[in-house]
């Protein structure tokens, strides 16, 4: 698995501390608030888990499951509902945790959906931002890097669903995708 990757962006060591970062300036902003925590299924899943050990107040927490790279490069164009949430978000204070914000698709699907839902709030959070990728303006309030225009994977992003258990955010080989 290590064979495809071409250079680790982001270490293990990396991630923790942005996690602590993010956790604390999140920890500080909802300070006296119980927030809904929602991660988008399935890239969020490692972040999802190290950052909800970083906030330290009360709170409960979802998934939703979305899909539009269907395991390719790049974005099929169209954002798939695959599984909604369980809870009734109208009148929450909402955090949204993401992976990674690329073309702007996933996000601005999601904004729209929740919104429409009437929380009280809905704050963004996303561990990897590709601002050379963005498509369509998609609002964050908190981002842990800024990544190049590269296809990464590893800490929950994948190709074709593998690499996801990679420890480090890396960039994989083109030669894995090329052709494909
Ligand atoms: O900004 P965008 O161009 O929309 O890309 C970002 C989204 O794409 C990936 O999800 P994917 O559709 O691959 O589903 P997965 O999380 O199950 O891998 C990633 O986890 C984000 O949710
Ligand atoms: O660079 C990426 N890697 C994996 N999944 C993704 N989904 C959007 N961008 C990416
Ligand atoms: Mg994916």
């Amino acid at each position: 698995m290590n064979n495809d990757i071409e250079r680790v962006l982001y270490s293990q060591d990396d991630i923790k501390a942005a996690c602590e970062r993010l956790g604390a300036e999140i920890t500080r902003d909802y300070a006296g608030k119980r927030p809904l925590v929602i991660g988008v299924l399935k890239g969020v899943v490692f972040f999802m888990t190290d950052l909800m050990r970083e906030l330290d107040f009360l709170t409960d927490m979802d998934f939703i499951d979305v899909s539009s790279y269907h395991g390719g490069t790049e974005s099929s164009g169209e954002v798939t509902l695959v599984q909604d949430l369980s809870t009734d978000i109208e009148g929450r204070d909402v955090l949204l945790v993401e992976d990674i914000l690329d073309s702007g698709r996933t996000l601005v699907y999601l904004q729209e959906l929740l919104s429409a839902r009437k929380p009280k709030s809905l704050k963004i959070v996303t561990l990897l931002d590709k601002p050379e990728g963005h498509q369509m303006a998609a609002h964050v309030d908190y981002v842990g890097f800024k990544v190049p225009n590269e296809f990464l994977v590893g800490y929950g992003l994948d190709y074709n669903e593998y690499y996801r258990n990679l420890p480090y955010v890396g960039v994989l080989k083109p030669e894995v995708y090329a052709n494909k």
